[in-house]
């Protein structure tokens, strides 16, 4: 409610407007004090010398809390691990930051279920993208200056524990078989180690070891078992589709991979194949990641890399947004292909 009060009473209200100084001799007008502002014992005397010894306050009732204040408790108690936010609230928002190089977990059900209350607006980027540190992943911010207090504790008590968080990339080795008997028999040259190992590098995966071998599955299920021993990753390229030749699949299905998924509603990149053996994911990766920038390679990669295992309703789910748009300019991963 707005109330005219003495300066000297105001301390710890909420002023309604801005209040502007005009100061010739420093030739300064600008505004001193924002709406919203909670008045501190130290700015009594500096309104006084502005000409304000009245001046509109909010008074806060016991049930309403100010967006500031608010915004704070609702930061704190959405933030998880390996995350940090603004120190104050400027506009009554806070933004909150990745601390670490890794991949953004948001429980979204409960997002959703903070974001219906009214008050409450906690805008984030899309679960499961990479971060930097620093990286901007959530806001919070409350609609009106003076909320509902019952509506913020409501909020808090949601997000308790926290409901975005950033798992951090760790050291990981990788052996790559490149397959195909034109490759294996000098008919052309391998393309796909050098597509590769820089996105493996990316995220601190380092290539240890890089085998070629011709389309024979026996020897691919072998060097499979051999790699998954050695390394943390195993990646096969070529043999995914669905030539006589195409057995690079097979044999990561026949190496006894858990969770075998072949293929995925993802373009390009459909072709993609991957299981886990030991908890260690096997892909075979399409010749469309010889072409494209970015494909399905790219949306799994990150997710694998942090240990992840992706079940196959999941896959299913990315039909939706699972079709390239072909930009001119490709702008992935900041771009819808891939994502909810
Ligand atoms: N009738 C169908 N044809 C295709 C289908 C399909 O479902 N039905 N799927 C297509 C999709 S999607 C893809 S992707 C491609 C490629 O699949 P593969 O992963 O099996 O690739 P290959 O057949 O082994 O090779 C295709 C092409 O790429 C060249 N290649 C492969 N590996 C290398 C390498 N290491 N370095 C350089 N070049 C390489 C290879 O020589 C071929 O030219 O299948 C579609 N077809
Ligand atoms: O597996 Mo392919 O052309 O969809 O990448």
């Amino acid at each position: 409610m707005k109330k005219k009060v003495k300066v000297e009473d105001a301390v710890g209200m909420v002023l309604v407007h801005d209040i502007t100084e005009v100061d010739l001799d420093r030739n300064f007008k600008g505004r001193v004090f924002k709406k919203g502002h909670i008045i501190r014992p130290e700015d009594v005397e500096k309104l006084k010398r502005l000409g304000k010894d009245y001046i509109y306050v909010l008074e806060l009732s016991e049930d309403e809390i100010h967006e500031n204040d608010a915004a704070v408790m609702l930061a704190e108690a959405i933030m998880g691990e390996n995350t940090y936010r603004d120190e104050e609230p400027v506009e009554g928002k806070i933004n909150i930051y990745s601390s670490v190089f890794g991949v953004v977990k948001i429980d979204v059900e409960r997002l959703l279920k903070i974001n219906m209350i009214g008050e409450p607006s906690c805008p984030t980027i899309h679960n499961n993208m990479y971060v930097k540190p620093g990286d901007k992943i959530a806001a919070v911010r409350i609609i009106s200056l003076v909320a509902p207090k019952k509506q913020i504790e409501e909020a808090v008590e949601i997000a308790r524990g926290g409901i975005i968080r950033v798992v951090p990339f760790k050291e990981k080795t990788a052996g790559i078989i490149i397959t195909g008997n034109e490759v294996y028999y000098g008919r052309i040259k391998d393309k796909f180690y050098e597509r590769l190992k820089p996105k493996l590098e990316f995220f601190k995966c380092s290539v240890k070891e890089k085998v070629i071998l011709p389309d024979d599955k026996e020897l691919i299920k072998q060097k499979i078992l051999e790699f998954a021993d050695k390394y943390d990753v195993v990646v096969l390229t070529g043999g995914t589709s669905v030539d006589p030749d195409d057995v690079t699949y097979l044999a990561v299905k026949e190496a006894g991979t858990q969770n075998f998924i072949r293929g995925n509603p993802i373009q390009p990149g459909n072709m993609l194949s991957m299981g886990w053996l030991n908890g260690k994911p096997i892909i075979a990766v399409p010749a469309a990641a010889l072409f494209f920038k970015a494909t399905s390679f790219d949306i799994w990669l990150p997710r694998l890399l942090i240990g992840d295992v992706i079940t196959r309703e999941e896959v299913a789910m990315k039909s939706h947004g699972g079709l390239c748009h072909s930009c001119p300019v490709c702008v992935f991963p900041i771009c819808p292909f891939g994502r909810p």
